[in-house]
């Protein structure tokens, strides 16, 4: 059986194309920089040469449509037609409370997913894109959803709700529902299977620090809290998002400048987080250039970046009195030493001892980068998300 699953963040498009007999990868790839002049398509086939083009890719739908040209193109396509593909599992960021599992993706589910635009502006609209050209190619083939909340599902009502009055809970289902639940499940279960720890008794902080981040509190297994809210706005500071904000703040904001919802939504989403402070650009890595070259902005926005993902980890270390493992995953978490070297250098006393030239290495396996006499384990586990969504597609269209 083959699968194609699509994961649409909120500026970049990861694919791959699965045979499930073996789990084995066909294919995968990457667009970039989604929104700029100069997106990056990585397709990288197996067995023949990768690919890498550079070209303006303004929003998720022409992303997706040239991962459907690529992947039938001649020289670097892995299928000859789309009837080759039994399935298709896609990402959706947020699906309310409605769904702790995956489910096929029928009229109502669109329904669901259109509803919580309002609540992932950045990500849904991508998603049902992901999902509507991919009925438009392949109108007869099954198509899973996988929801970034499920794994949150577990968060006990202390955690999710807002101390705000209790009837917009009940009314609009106001609460907090988390985010990157796939990535968080899928680096656990990775960690304690590396560390041979048992699932029910473990206290996990896991930190998926891409574009959008969020960090998680998983004891015995479970999401027991994490950073990301009602929607992914919440929580720490991001490429483009702000993070956490006096409430009180915006409405001031919305005040003074005139904001219209939209105004101030797209402020606090798009134009906040790394952009917002650095004024030079959202990814991490022309921030870092900007670390080791002195400049005055791009080190400010490094600094607020990495001392409010380490105030959640010593807030969830309180959360679950103590913390057995720590894990960085996603595109800075698996990629910036520097990043996890300054968290880790003021997490001492919690026990965490980082190994400094275990943390320099760069690879795509997981590993540990903690000393052995670390109380707390320090690992680096790049995220599989697709693998995630390929296991949970399967399992529902064979059933
Ligand atoms: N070598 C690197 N060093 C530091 N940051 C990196 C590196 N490679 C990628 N990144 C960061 O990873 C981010 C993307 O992470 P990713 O998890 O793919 O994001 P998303 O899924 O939210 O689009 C980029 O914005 C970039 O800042
Ligand atoms: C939920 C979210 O922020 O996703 P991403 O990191 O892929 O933008
Ligand atoms: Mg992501």
């Amino acid at each position: 059986m083959k699968l194609l699953v699509l994961n649409c963040g909120s500026s970049s498009l990861k694919y791959q194309v699965f045979n499930m007999q073996d789990e084995s990868v066909l294919a995968s790839g990457r667009v970039e920089r989604i929104g700029m002049e100069d997106a990056i398509l990585t397709h990288e086939p197996a067995g023949k040469e990768k690919i890498k083009q550079v070209k303006q890719i303004l929003e998720h739908k022409t992303a997706i449509l040239e991962v459907l040209e690529v992947l039938r193109s001649k020289q670097a396509g892995v299928i000859q037609d789309f009837s080759e593909i039994s399935a298709v599992g896609h990402r959706i960021v947020h699906g309310g409370e409605d769904f702790s599992a995956s489910v096929l993706i029928t009229p109502e589910v669109m329904n669901t997913i259109t509803e919580c635009i309002d609540l992932a502006p950045l990500h849904n609209p991508a998603n049902i894109l992901g999902i509507e050209a991919a009925r438009e190619s392949m109108p007869d083939t099954p198509q899973v959803a996988v929801f970034d909340t499920a794994f949150h599902q577990t968060m006990p009502k202390k955690a999710f709700l807002y101390p705000i009055p209790m009837q917009l809970y009940k009314k609009y289902k106001v609460r907090r529902y988390g985010f990157h639940g796939t990535s968080h499940k899928y680096v656990s279960e990775k960690a304690l299977e590396i560390l041979n720890i048992p699932l029910e008794s473990s206290k996990i902080i896991s930190c998926h620090i891409g574009n959008g981040g969020s960090v998680t509190a998983i004891l015995d297994g479970k999401s027991l809290d994490t950073s990301m809210g009602m929607t992914p706005l919440e929580g720490l500071m991001m490429g483009t998002r702000s993070g956490d904000i006096d409430p009180a703040a915006v409405l001031y904001i919305m005040n003074k400048e005139e904001y219209t919802l939209q105004d101030i939504n797209s402020m606090l989403n798009k134009h906040s987080g790394l952009i917002g402070i650095s004024g030079i650009s959202s990814d991490m890595r022309e921030i870092e250039e900007g670390l080791l070259n002195g400049n005055e902005n791009a080190t400010l926005a490094f600094d607020m970046y990495e001392y409010r993902i380490r105030k959640y980890i010593g807030a969830y270390a309180a959360a679950m009195n103590g913390v057995d493992v720590l894990i960085f995953t996603a595109g800075v978490g698996e990629n910036s030493p520097i990043l996890r070297k300054k968290i880790c250098e003021n997490l001492t006393y919690l026990g965490v001892e980082l190994d400094s030239q275990a943390n320099e290495i760069f690879s795509k396996s997981a590993r540990m980068v903690s000393t052995p006499n670390s109380k707390v384990k320090v690992l680096v586990i790049p995220t599989n998300e697709e693998l995630v969504i390929a296991r949970d597609t399967q399992r529902i269209v064979s059933s």
